[in-house]
């Protein structure tokens, strides 16, 4: 849309598409009141406003005109704009009062330039405050511990295996390091991917913790119901198994709630962006773990680290090759891109890695080397995956010829399939997809003609197609409208047996969340919405007409899906030049599939996906001294 208000350079990008309404008036209006009368100051900041709105919490000045601009899901061509010269560019914001320039400049103004990095002072503050309390967190040592008592657990709860279904020989056990790191430090950041022990890797750190402190206030949340439920679940499942523990503690364990990370905080009747718990009025624990933490926004950990006591652990636990949050910031990789890049060094560095040292194996050491940051590499879920597993090491890798030799190897047995499309929606191998959903929606109803809600709610987690797009041939409106047509669904999506919704808004009252998903059940009293309690340990019953905002599912976008996990997945990709296309999607979407993955596009969408990085820009992970 083409805002009114627009002159100049920013009127030229907008007629461009680069811009929203948002943008341009957010520009004029500061430049207007800081009295800045260079059109290259109003682009800048229209630039930095319309940045965060696409991910990115800053734009790096020297590299934005190559950056990937996307307007309603389409690319928009902006190399032949007249994008200023660099160096002046960056001379003219010095110039101006509305920027303050570097670490040291002044606060109060609406923008910073940090080198080339250009950010609103909002995101600028955040991403320094993450990057301190980090430092600081991963630097402290734990005074006081009872170091031969604490080795003697780690050892019980983590005995080494080797061999054919355990580590390797000389192979570092990184979730006995990752469960050291969290006793010894107060920062454990917990890195993995599908099936490399994530979450029995939490379970552990609480047992080992809790039997040394045995009245610790224990905190578990994630970023939405879907993913506190499983993560709550998952945890308890999971705490089961933790063979040579004591019964007493795996049983107070084994009560704790995952709440949502807002709810922990404590939501607020007059802030969206402040919550009830922060630096005057931390939060009561004094362990928080938080899974998921991909989809965490630069702002949300900034609140987080702020409402989390000084001396309290927090074990940040999450796949960092996922995408990241719809909101600003891919602060989890970032995190672990600066420790991998930067020398631990510094005196609180060297103390605590001499404790860790004190507390793991000698060939554990390597996993303890970047102190604070754990990544977990072995796949203990490879031989119920295969397929799976294979496709989603080479997508995360950015490997097109592994991907593309997987696809020329896969046999009529294997759990991944890829179906190629050249002909448009109407492409007859689409057909496979067809009876998927037919049989999948089929059971749905069945069940909820049942009025087995429970039945109908475990028949939503065994399939999900998934797409890039919210709108167009490759969009959830158009493939939500063919599964319905092919199902033959009543025209009222409100009223109609067996019909999977999703909440696209949250209703307090309710304890409804954005994303949570339901089917329309037959009661005797009518059909009613059942839906999973926020804890995800019972159905209950809605009346649909009291929620806004409920769409129908039969696809939903990939962001949607994530922090949740289905049997079978079915991926439709957009085409080629879809700006939405990315690595971190397509890798996101594989990952959400737990028995089989099927693919639909064509081979160059798919090579692309795996070739092309979601753009964020942050200035996180870049060293500093
Ligand atoms: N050290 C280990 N030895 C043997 N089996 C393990 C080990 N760690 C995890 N597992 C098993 O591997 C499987 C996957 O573990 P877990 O669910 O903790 O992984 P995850 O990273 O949380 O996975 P996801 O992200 O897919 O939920 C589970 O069956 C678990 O019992």
């Amino acid at each position: 849309m083409t805002s009114v208000i627009a002159t100049g350079l920013v009127q030229q990008f907008d007629e461009a598409g680069v811009f929203g309404p948002a943008d341009v008036h957010t520009a004029q209006q500061l430049a207007f009141l800081g009295g800045a009368t260079d059109p290259r100051v109003a682009l800048a900041i229209a630039l930095a406003v319309r940045a965060v709105r696409g991910g990115s919490v800053c734009i790096d000045l020297a590299t934005v005109r190559d950056a990937v601009f996307e307007s309603d899901e389409t690319q928009v061509d902006v190399a032949s704009l007249p994008w200023p010269d660099t160096a002046e560019w960056l001379e003219c914001l010095r110039s101006t009062p509305l920027v303050s320039i570097g670490h040291d400049g002044p606060a109060g103004r609406p923008l910073r330039l940090d080198g080339t990095l250009l950010y609103l002072e909002r995101y600028w503050r955040d991403e320094q405050l993450v990057r301190t309390d980090v430092a600081i967190r991963r630097s402290t040592p734990r005074a006081g511990l009872d170091l031969a008592g604490v080795t003697a657990t780690l050892r019980q709860v983590f005995p080494r295996v080797e061999g054919p279904d355990g580590l390797a020989a000389g192979e570092p056990d990184h979730q006995l390091a990752a469960a050291a790191t969290a006793v010894a430090t107060r920062l454990c950041v917990l890195q993995g991917g599908p099936g490399t022990g994530k979450t029995s890797t939490i379970a552990k750190i609480l047992v080992v913790l809790a039997t040394h402190e045995p009245d610790l206030h224990i905190g578990l949340a994630a970023p939405t119901g879907k993913a506190a439920a499983r993560m709550g679940e998952a945890v308890k499942e999971a705490l089961a198994h933790v063979g040579t523990a004591d019964p007493a503690v795996v049983e107070r364990l084994g009560r704790l709630h995952a709440t949502t990370l807002h709810s922990l905080l404590g939501w607020r009747r007059d802030s969206t962006t402040r919550f009830a718990h922060d630096r005057t009025l931390p939060l009561p624990y004094d362990v928080v773990v938080v899974d998921e933490m991909s989809m965490v926004s630069l702002s949300l950990m900034a609140r987080l680290l702020e409402a989390t006591r000084p001396d309290a652990r927090l074990v940040l636990v999450g796949d960092p090759d996922q995408l990241a949050s719809v909101e600003a910031g891919a602060v989890f990789s970032d995190i672990g891109a600066l420790a991998r890049a930067q020398e631990p060094t510094g005196l609180g560095m060297a103390a605590t890695r001499d404790l860790l040292v004190r507390l793991v194996d000698p060939v554990d050491l390597p996993a303890v080397a970047r102190p604070g940051v754990v990544e977990l590499a072995h796949n203990w879920r490879f031989a119920d995956q295969g397929r799976i597993a294979q496709l989603a090491r080479a997508v995360r890798d950015g490997d097109p010829a592994a991907v593309g030799a997987l696809l020329d190897s896969l046999g009529p047995d294997d759990n991944v399939t890829f179906t190629p499309i050249t002909r448009g929606l109407q492409d007859p191998a689409y057909g496979s997809l067809r009876e998927r959903l037919e049989t999948w929606g089929g059971e749905l109803e069945h069940r909820a003609r049942l009025g087995d809600a429970e039945g109908a709610l475990a028949v939503l987690d065994r399939h999900r197609l998934l797409c890039a797009h919210r709108r167009g041939p490759a969009g959830v409106a158009t493939w939500n409208r063919l599964a319905r047509t092919w199902l033959r669904r009543g025209a009222d999506e409100l009223t109609s047996i067996g019909e999977p919704l999703m909440a696209t808004r949250r209703d307090r009252a309710l304890q409804v969340f954005n994303g949570d998903v339901g089917a329309i059940v037959a009661t005797p009293t009518g059909p009613r919405l059942a839906l999973a309690d926020p804890h995800g340990t019972s159905v209950r019953h809605l009346s649909p007409m009291q929620l806004s905002g409920l769409v129908p599912m039969y696809a939903s976008t990939v962001h949607k899906a994530q922090g949740s996990q289905f049997e079978a997945v079915s991926v439709v990709l957009p085409e080629a030049d879809s700006p939405l296309l990315t690595r971190e999607l397509l890798y996101t979407a594989i990952t959400r599939a737990s028995r089989s993955v099927h693919l639909y596009g064509s081979r160059e969408a798919l090579m692309t996906a795996v070739t092309r990085r979601a753009n964020r820009a942050s200035g996180l992970a870049i060293v500093r001294d």
